[in-house]
């Protein structure tokens, strides 16, 4: 495979982490690192209101900020939702609900303009599915994406995508679906590989760390960057889980084996780019 100039080391897929960190270090300031958040930051839980990041993960964040030009968060949940967790952290960019939302810093979340007419779509989806379909499925309503859960209830998995893709049919919708859960989005442009696209121009290099089919844009976007410009290196890692994990995987540099151990990976970071 094409070597690519990574500063002082020369790069050849496939790397390992240390060649990946040794490579990074040479440009730390010039370094955005963009984390998804369920599944990458945070474990999974069967009830989304109780996620939280996994152990050593904000300490390990919040002391990247110092050495790297940028830390990212980018995520499907809101933006709001996400700086409830990060709270601690005022350095960090969140861009929420694929990029349909975002904040930098401690600055107001911006709400794509586009995306704003659909909100009453939302509250009337959400109201019927939890009407209309069966037990066991949790309705999570995003203000602007209503998420349609079943990993409590598995065997309802036909039935939900079914009724949702139905539902998107109706109302002109986006079907994004993940790990058991298909989410219903507005017709707006955005997605995760928009969202990274925009951010790294400025960037000699990037890591980007997720876990869902939605994150492979994002991979995606750092390898169309790198393929434009020699001198940017991006990093793809993913976190395995039975789902997603294998696909993810495939489309990744590197594998993490939990968001627990990605705690450990980060704090080993802090050390190796200090
Ligand atoms: O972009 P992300 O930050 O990865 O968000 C993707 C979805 O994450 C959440 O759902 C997932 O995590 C839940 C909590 O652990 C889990 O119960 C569910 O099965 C997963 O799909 C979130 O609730 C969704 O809104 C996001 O779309």
């Amino acid at each position: 495979m094409r070597p690519y100039n990574s500063g002082n080391h020369q790069l050849t897929r496939p790397f390992s982490v240390d060649q990946a960190w040794n490579a990074t270090v040479d440009r730390a300031g010039q370094c955005v690192l963009f984390f998804d958040f369920d599944g990458t930051l945070a474990p999974v839980e069967d009830d989304p209101t109780a996620v939280q990041p996994a152990p050593k993960v904000l300490a390990a964040i919040e002391a990247l900020t110092e050495v790297v030009q940028r830390v990212a968060i980018v995520s499907a949940r809101p933006v709001e939702f996400l700086r409830d967790r990060f709270a601690s952290l005022t350095d960090v960019d969140l861009y929420g609900l694929y990029g349909l939302e975002h904040s930098h810093g401690s600055a107001e979340t911006v709400t794509e303009p586009a995306a704003l007419p659909w909100v009453p779509t939302m509250v009337e989806l959400a109201e019927r599915a939890r009407a209309e379909l069966p037990e066991g499925t949790l309705v999570e309503y995003k203000r602007l994406s209503v998420a349609l859960h079943y990993r409590t209830a598995p065997e309802l998995a036909a039935a939900v995508e079914s009724w949702g893709q139905a539902q998107a049919g109706r109302l002109g919708l986006r079907v994004q679906c993940g790990r058991m859960v298909i989410e219903l989005k507005p017709p707006v442009d955005r997605d995760k590989g928009m969202v990274i696209g925009e951010a790294v121009p400025s960037a000699g290099c990037a890591w980007y760390f997720g876990d869902d089919v939605s994150d492979i844009k994002a991979f995606a976007a750092l390898r169309a960057r790198e393929a434009a410009d020699p001198s940017f290196f991006g990093i793809c890692v993913a976190v395995a889980n039975p789902e997603t994990g294998q696909e993810v995987s495939t489309a990744a540099d590197l594998t993490i084996e939990s968001p627990e151990a990605l705690g450990d990976f980060l704090t080993e970071a802090v050390h190796r780019l200090s």
